[in-house]
């Protein structure tokens, strides 16, 4: 069976780590070996960029750049040998992040975008990608409910989410093949019937 790259994203408390370990756990039991892994991160080189870009201010074509700068280390040492070798690959964030927080959240330049993601992976997209879409209030409180102590991107306010949820929305508008947007504000056993029935959908049929 083909390997295939599948990538989860939303808003900061949305949900999606939540799901991602049920999703690996069907995906396996249908007998697939998975690395599961997540951006920015992914590497022991991106782990570290990860510690920056969560932490340290900068500039936003900084950011933009970091991101993709991780990003092509992930590709290179990591997704693209574990598709090469036939495994499936479940990333927790990928390209889509960047327009949605970079672009949409804090206003870089489209064209930008576009020439980063044209350099890093011109013929490259995940199979599917799972959009949780839900109101920022509701993920604030969630993520309150945490108890943990919030990074650069998650203190952001509230009309930073309503721009990065208006980005990934436009994303899911532009690649309605290979995005599915979730409706994340159910409860969690409901989305994760729909999870699985959206990968069993769209990787084995
Ligand atoms: N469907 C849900 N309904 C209510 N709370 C949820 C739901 N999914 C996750 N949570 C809770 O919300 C918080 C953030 O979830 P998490 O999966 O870490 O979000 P994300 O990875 O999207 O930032 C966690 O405390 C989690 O237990
Ligand atoms: C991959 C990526 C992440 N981010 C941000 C979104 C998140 O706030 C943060 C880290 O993502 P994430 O790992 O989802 O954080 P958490 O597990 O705490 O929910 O990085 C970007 O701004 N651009 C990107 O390209």
């Amino acid at each position: 069976m083909k390997s295939r790259f599948i990538t989860f994203e939303g808003i900061d408390g949305a949900g999606k780590s939540s799901q991602i370990a049920a999703a690996v756990a069907l995906i396996e039991s249908r007998g697939i070996q998975v690395v599961q892994t997540r951006e920015p991160g992914g590497t022991p080189l991106g782990e570290k960029l990860r510690e920056i870009l969560l932490h340290e201010p900068m500039h936003l074509e900084t950011e933009a750049m970091l991101m993709f700068a991780a990003r092509r280390e992930h590709l290179a040492a990591l997704i693209e040998p574990a598709l090469a070798a036939g495994k499936w690959v479940v990333s927790d964030r990928f390209t889509d992040a960047t327009y949605a927080y970079q672009v949409g959240g804090r206003g870089l330049d489209e064209a930008r975008f576009v020439a980063l993601e044209r350099w890093v992976h011109p013929d490259f997209q995940p199979d599917l990608t799972l959009i949780f879409d839900l109101d920022p209030a509701v993920a604030a409180r969630r993520l309150a409910g945490t108890g943990q102590a919030p990074d650069r991107f998650e203190r952001e306010k509230a009309d930073f989410f309503q721009r990065v949820r208006a980005a990934y929305l436009r994303r899911a508008a532009a690649a309605p093949q290979r995005v599915r947007l979730i409706d994340a504000s159910r409860k969690p056993d409901e989305i994760r019937a729909e999870v699985e029935a959206i990968i069993l959908g769209a990787c084995f049929q």
